[in-house]
């Protein structure tokens, strides 16, 4: 796992967009080999869709040929709803850049059959090769999509009850009326994250500097979902530094030194390849 650190969310939004552009341009989609995207909602994304968006307006990247699979929906919240999460991707994202909206995937919490609606949400994601990149938020209590403490870290995409920090916590969202807040949504499952082929999730605020420590400093455990990572083959958490309060600074500064070290290899190669266009691509991973 690698942790990056930056100064603030604004930052951090403009690594993850880099990144992903990064991914998305070297991956080169075309129709029959789209990108599959996973896509997260909550406000700590927002800054990378802003970046996104912008690099998009700049031509450095096009979503013609992505293919998203967002997280999770609430349940019995029509979908034009301001707070639903159709809405919230459709205003923050996509009507801003040029995905095919046939391209987009959203549950929907409002399926007569909504056991039905997330085995074939799974079966998509199946048809599609899987997905290559997942990028994620989480909840102050550590959770990932909507995967609540408790959670089986080999969980699939399902109807979650939520967590009443989980509703007291999006009551913002909703006049901070508590009894707003749906107390149900549809989620991906631990396991459909793990199974994406990289993982990338941001992390921003001091709320979530618990959940921050528990996820890496301590043990994979299904109190705190994220901590699942730690699994993953491939998986990068950007957060700012408040979001590293309650870490170790031994932590942070190891994270920090490793991304030093990758950063002077990454130059001494792109160095060597513009000398010798037969040097090889591929530098050393920092998973
Ligand atoms: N289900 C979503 C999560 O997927 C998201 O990560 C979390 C964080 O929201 P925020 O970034 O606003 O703190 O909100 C909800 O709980």
């Amino acid at each position: 796992m690698r942790l990056i650190v930056r100064e603030d969310s604004a930052e951090v939004g403009d690594y993850i967009a880099n990144y992903i552009a990064k991914r998305i341009n070297e991956f080169e989609p075309t129709a029959e080999k789209p990108f599959v995207l996973g896509l997260p909602t909550g406000s700590s994304p927002i800054p990378t869709y802003q970046a996104l968006i912008k690099l998009h307006k700049a031509g450095e990247l096009s979503f013609k040929h992505v293919v998203t699979f967002n997280m999770d929906e609430y349940v019995g919240l029509p979908q034009d709803h301001p707070e639903s999460y159709h809405t919230f991707m459709f205003k923050h994202f996509f009507s801003h850049v040029d995905i095919p909206p046939t391209q987009v995937n959203l549950l929907d919490g409002n399926a007569e059959d909504l056991i039905g609606e997330c085995k074939a949400y799974e079966e998509k994601i199946k048809k599609y090769g899987g997905v290559e990149l997942f990028l994620g938020g989480i909840g102050e209590d550590g959770h990932i999509a909507f995967n609540e403490p408790g959670s089986s870290l080999a969980s699939r995409t399902r109807i979650k009850t939520l967590a009443y920090d989980t509703i007291l916590a999006n009551a913002r969202f909703f006049n901070n009326d508590i009894s707003a807040v749906p107390r149900m949504a549809l989620t991906v499952g631990v396991g459909t994250v793990l199974e994406s082929k990289e993982i990338v999730v941001v992390v921003t605020g001091l709320r979530k500097s618990l959940a921050l420590s528990k996820a890496i400093e301590e043990g994979v455990n299904h109190l705190w979902t994220l901590s699942a990572l730690q699994l993953h083959p491939w998986a990068l958490i950007v957060v700012d530094e408040d979001a590293t309060a309650e870490l170790h600074v031994k932590t942070v500064k190891y994270f920090k030194s490793i991304e030093r070290v990758q950063d002077e290899v990454e130059r001494t190669h792109a160095e060597l390849r513009r000398r010798n266009k037969n040097a090889p691509k591929q530098v050393g991973s920092m998973e």
